[in-house]
């Protein structure tokens, strides 16, 4: 027996956003009905408290989404972390009011168009990133509208930025060349994301609940060529980064050139993520961040049949590519 724990015991959160309509509540009411023996805490802005059997729903207040005069990050922060804490107590027993049994959380973002103060609570708050971690981050794409919405704004290609998941919804509306010239932009914006096509929002739940955004098989393994494809046909701002390296690397030097990064580019830098093979560590680094924000734990033990390799990618506008590809390389371990 090793005493490297298998798994992260941390519970896994998934951030659910997506452009306006394009099927967030179908999708959340296809979790809470489905049948799928899960136990899910969700975290909604819009609704009440709904009781189905393994399931626990909670409602949280609608303030929440106020702007009041405060910062709206600050808030939406201050009261996840409020709910999140709460949820915890009553798994833990803690609670006075209420036990609550999940084994993960779902938080729909709808109401706010920038998953970001949300996804960035679990790298923020200490408390919260000892009892919690960020999952994914799933994004609905309307089939119908969405080369629409990435040409009006920066808001749908930050979501789409920010995606480990993308649901292709609405599939019924468009024919399968719209969908085919969709998927390949979606792609071109964020090679690292997973994609699927839906109807109704109908997914298994398996493909994104606790997926971790990095045991995605495949996942950063891009096809060379593709990455040296051009798309000439939009001027989607939003571009990737990739980085491998089979040496083992030196996390100190990783956190200090992003910084350098970040510290000038935080804003434009949505989304970083990766597995990354740290000198001296039995396991895997997972590395993830969201704009200034970011964290790393070790995770599992290598396999052994695995490949020992870091593998990395940042997903932003005007990422300098030969500035990254030279950074990523000084940080091999001496
Ligand atoms: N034709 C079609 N309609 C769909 C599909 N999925 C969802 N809808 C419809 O699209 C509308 C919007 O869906 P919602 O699930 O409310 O979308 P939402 O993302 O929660 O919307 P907002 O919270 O308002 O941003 C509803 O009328 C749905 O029934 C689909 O696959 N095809």
């Amino acid at each position: 027996m090793s005493a490297i724990p298998e798994a992260d015991p941390r519970i896994p959160v998934t951030v659910l956003t997506g452009f306006l309509g394009a099927g967030k509540t179908t999708l959340l009411n296809h979790v809470l009905t489905a049948n799928h023996g899960q136990k899910i805490a969700v975290i909604v802005n819009e609704y009440g408290e709904v009781g189905i059997d393994n399931q626990l729903v909670v409602g949280a207040d609608e303030e929440i989404f106020e702007m009041n005069n405060g910062c709206i990050c600050c808030t939406v922060r201050g009261d996840l972390v409020r709910i999140l804490n709460d949820l915890m107590d009553a798994k833990l027993g803690k609670s006075s009011g209420r036990t609550a049994d999940f084994d993960r959380v779902l938080i729909e973002t709808t109401g706010l168009a920038d998953p970001a103060p949300v996804a960035q609570t679990f790298f923020l708050d200490e408390e919260i990133a000892n009892s919690f971690k960020l999952d994914a981050i799933v994004t609905v794409v309307d089939a119908k509208h969405a080369e629409q919405h990435l040409d009006d704004g920066h808001e749908a290609q930050e979501q789409v930025a920010f995606a480990d998941v993308l649901l292709v919804n609405k599939t019924d509306l468009v024919t399968e060349e719209e969908l085919q010239k969709l998927e390949h932009r979606l792609h071109m914006m964020n090679p690292a994301a997973k994609l699927y096509r839906t109807h109704q929002s109908n997914i298994d739940i398996d493909r994104i609940l606790g997926i971790g955004a990095f045991d995605l098989d495949k996942k950063l393994e891009l096809d060379p060529d593709f990455l040296e494809e051009e798309d000439h046909d939009h001027d989607d701002e939003v571009m990737s980064v990739f980085f491998r390296e089979e040496r083992p690397l030196d996390l100190e030097k990783v956190e200090r050139f992003l910084q350098a990064w970040l510290v000038e580019h935080g804003m434009d830098t949505f989304r970083y993520k990766g597995v990354l093979n740290i000198k001296g560590v039995k396991q895997r680094v997972v590395f993830q961040g969201i704009h200034m924000l970011f964290s790393s734990y070790p995770d599992r033990a290598w396999k052994q049949d695995e490949p020992r390799r870091s593998e990395f990618v940042v997903i932003g506008r005007n990422l300098d590519e030969n500035w990254f590809a030279e950074q990523f390389a000084g940080c091999v371990a001496g």
